[in-house]
């Protein structure tokens, strides 16, 4: 298997969601969970998206994970690899998209890294290294609260710094529409100036076709969806990729089986798809706090809840719930310890769902989904068609349970009928 395309993503989800914008934007895609064991078959595909679950890990952990990541797609071909992040830039100040970005370039000979995590198809732009989440400053938007990563700085070359060794720059609007030309000059600049990475504005989807033509013959990249967007147009645009068959229908085909959601994402989008889905179908409030202090017994009584009503139709199960309630689990029992106790009981509710004979599952929240993937032992995934901007449907491959459809639903993704949605395309 010989790759265009590399990408390193530090979810899971974020990596179905790139995986999915790389396959609607012309690259067949595969996402690998890890590095896949070398007698896994993969398909024979442009791109592949290596999912790590490095979002939240101390930095030097992250740093080794994604290096060997990285050797394993330029091994199979990779001349670009792009380190995916979330599109709202989703760390703390000792988080690791600095490091890995870093890491990557010092890999790739050194150079300035383009960084940005515009998304407009979902409301992410950045102006003058400023992020926006539809329409408002990343530090007003919902992301201020979030459980791991409270993101209180909509400055992104200030963010950026205080994970960096070096200095990081700015490639503005006025350059990025000047044109590819421009943003190479202006990246020679700043490499020049002595910075390792540059924040590149980018708020409409033309200017991320700027960007990936820009780096196109550059080695590395860090970004979201959308500039996987830029790289995949500007690959397919150069003749570059070879035409193959559109295999995302065939990737949804029927598994059978019974369906089921659980969520463990708290952000505003999660809340408000459980609250609609609520009207149509039976959903199981966990209790936060006894899956911390009686896990067991909490557990046992979801799945005999779960399995009085899974015969006759979709189920929902979710620890999701609102900012106060969180803060409040938090102080009293710490932000780390209550975020890894909650996905360590949801991804044993979900294993325990397949278990009994669940094959479709849709997985919300990012963290949730990994600790959930990592407990079904799922190495890899091909692509189906999209659920909504951002989440595809899924088709496992290798697992020991036989073929699965799955979703895994970034927080902040979906509209507000997400769940029935999905449901409606995994039969
Ligand atoms: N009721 C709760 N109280 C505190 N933390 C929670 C609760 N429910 C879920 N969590 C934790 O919040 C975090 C949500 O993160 P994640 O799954 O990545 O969702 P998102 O995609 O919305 O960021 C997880 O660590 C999860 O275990
Ligand atoms: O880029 C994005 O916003 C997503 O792909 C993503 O990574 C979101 O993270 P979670 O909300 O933690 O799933």
């Amino acid at each position: 298997m010989s790759i265009l395309l590399g990408s390193i993503a530090d979810d899971y989800t974020g990596a179905s969601d790139l995986a999915n914008t790389l396959t609607k934007n012309g690259l067949s895609t595969v996402q690998t969970v890890g590095i896949p064991d070398p007698s896994l078959p993969l398909p024979d595909v442009d791109a592949v998206v290596v999912s790590l679950k490095i979002r939240s890990v101390v930095a030097d952990e992250a740093v080794v994970a994604a290096s060997r990541a990285e050797q394993w797609l330029r091994d199979r071909g990779a001349a670009h690899v792009l380190y995916k992040i979330c599109s709202t830039f989703d760390s703390t100040d000792a988080g690791n998209i600095g490091p890995v970005t870093e890491a990557l370039r010092d890999a790739a000979g050194g150079g300035v890294v383009l960084v940005t995590p515009a998304f407009p198809e979902t409301g992410r732009t950045v102006y003058l290294g400023h992020l926006f989440v539809n329409g408002q400053p990343l530090d007003e938007s919902p992301l201020k609260d979030h459980p791991l990563n409270p993101m209180r700085d909509a400055n992104l070359m200030r963010v950026l710094a205080r994970q960096s060794r070096g200095p990081i720059g700015l490639i503005d609007l006025a350059t990025v529409a000047t044109g590819p030309a421009a943003v190479r000059a202006r990246i020679e600049a700043l490499r020049a100036e002595g910075a390792t990475a540059a924040i590149a504005d980018a708020i409409f989807e033309r200017d991320l076709e700027i960007l990936g033509e820009a780096l196109l013959d550059a080695p590395v990249s860090t970004g979201a969806s959308g500039l996987g967007l830029g790289l995949a147009r500007a690959l397919v645009g150069s003749g570059r990729v070879p035409s193959r068959v559109d295999t995302t229908a065939d990737a949804v085909r029927p598994v059978g089986g019974h369906a089921a959601v659980v969520a463990g994402s708290c952000s505003s989008a999660t809340l408000r798809q459980l609250a609609i889905a609520e009207q149509a179908m039976p959903v199981l409030r966990l209790d936060p706090e006894r899956l911390l202090t009686a896990a067991p017994d909490e557990i046992s009584a979801a799945l005999s809840w779960a399995g009085e009503r899974m015969e006759t139709g979709p189920i929902i199960i979710a620890a999701s719930t609102t900012p106060d309630a969180v803060s409040d689990l938090q102080s009293r029992y710490g932000r780390e310890i209550s975020g890894r106790a909650i996905e360590a009981a949801t991804a044993t509710i979900a294993a325990e769902l397949v278990a009994r004979g669940v094959r479709r599952l849709i997985v919300a929240g990012g963290e949730t989904s990994g600790a959930t993937v990592d407990r079904l032992g799922i190495p890899a995934f091909l692509i189906g068609p999209e659920i909504a901007p951002g989440v595809p449907v899924l088709r496992t491959i290798g697992n020991s349970q036989g073929e699965m459809l799955m979703a895994l639903k970034s927080g902040n993704f979906g509209g507000d009928d997400f769940f029935a949605t999905a449901l409606a395309m995994m039969r």
